[in-house]
């Protein structure tokens, strides 16, 4: 387990960190998911001992890190911009690790060939990292990370230079490589669908300090705050409690505690309907419901409906 306890880091007068505490499960697939700034890498950083906190301790495997130089941290990273050694061939690169550590050849050749082999390169011992995709680049840098056997693997948005489509391929390979290695591993991402998709647990971040942790679904059900909420999901507002549209429930007849609305939209989007309303306060809403429940209501533009919050996931606006 890796144990964050009360971190604290100013740069100058600006508060990157504000006394964070964490703790990440062994073994596990951990996303450090918030806005730019709020200080995902700053904390990735002092967990890897690239940066040193102002107070509280990093503690990994049950040893106190928090004064242990990066390199005895026994941590693969891996950053959105891989610096590869340019005129080494892959092989090389990913053997790196191991031949400065004078590990013996035969056991370096045999390890890098399983390691490429794990993240799909390995027909490309003998290339230079220049005559590599972006994706493929990142993979090996992911290999070299893995190489030295590391206890815990720091990712910070590995993938975040690549485009929208590679980005989702290496998101899901990233997932299975982790099923099979089962290193632990802290993703720093902005992106909300990447950490649902591939994390086993999520900590939000939002302006120096954690707001919540928990499995991705956990969060999304049971948002502690509106930050949570709105950053993990998309939210409309129902009379004054914040609430996600599709546990918005739309009838045709008014029923206990429901509100009145006036449809403006209705846009098919497939299998969901999103409905566009207004309320009689003036407050527009959006609901989103199914094909078959749009269909049943014959909703329209204009039709007088009534809303109410379905789901228990509510939270008061503020
Ligand atoms: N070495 C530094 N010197 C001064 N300020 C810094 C330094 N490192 C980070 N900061 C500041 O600390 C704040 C938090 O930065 P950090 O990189 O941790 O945020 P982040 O959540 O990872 O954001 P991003 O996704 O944009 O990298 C930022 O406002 C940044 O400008």
């Amino acid at each position: 387990m890796i144990s964050v306890q009360g971190v604290s880091k100013q740069f100058g007068d600006y508060v990157a960190l504000d006394d964070v505490s964490l703790e990440i499960r062994d073994g596990s697939l951990t996303a450090l998911l918030g806005p730019s700034g709020s200080g995902k890498s700053t904390l990735l950083r002092i967990i890897g001992g690239l940066e040193t906190p102002d107070s509280g301790r990093i503690v990994i495997h049950g040893d106190d890190a928090t004064n242990v130089p990066p390199q005895k941290r026994e941590i693969g990273f891996v950053f959105q911009h891989y610096a590869a050694f340019k005129h080494m061939t892959v092989r090389d690169n990913v053997a790196f690790g191991l031949t400065i550590r004078r590990q013996p050849k035969e056991k370096v050749a045999e390890r890098v060939d399983e390691l490429l082999k794990i993240v799909g390169l390995a027909g490309y011992q003998k290339r230079y990292p220049s005559q590599l995709s972006g994706g493929q680049r990142q993979r090996m840098a992911l290999a070299r990370a893995l190489a030295v056997e590391p206890r815990v693997l720091l990712l910070d948005e590995p993938f975040g230079a690549l485009d929208a489509k590679v980005r989702t391929e290496l998101r899901e390979w990233l997932r299975r490589l982790h099923d099979e290695v089962h290193v632990t591993t802290l993703l720093v991402t902005h992106d909300q669908e990447e950490a649902m998709s591939i994390a086993d647990d999520i900590a939000v971040m939002d302006n120096a300090r954690i707001e919540q942790v928990g499995h991705p679904r956990e969060l999304y059900d049971n948002p502690s705050n509106p930050f949570v909420m709105g950053f993990l999901g998309e939210v409309s507002q129902l009379a004054g409690r914040l609430v996600r549209p599709h546990d918005i429930a739309i009838a045709a007849e008014s029923v206990a505690g429901a509100h009145e609305a006036m449809v403006s939209r209705v846009i098919h989007l497939g299998f969901e309907v999103r409905v566009e309303l207004m309320l009689t306060s003036g407050e527009a809403v959006s609901a989103q419901i199914t094909r078959t429940e749009a269909d049943e209501l014959e909703i329209g533009s204009g039709d007088i409906v009534w809303l109410r919050a379905a789901g228990n996931s509510t939270l008061e606006a503020i």
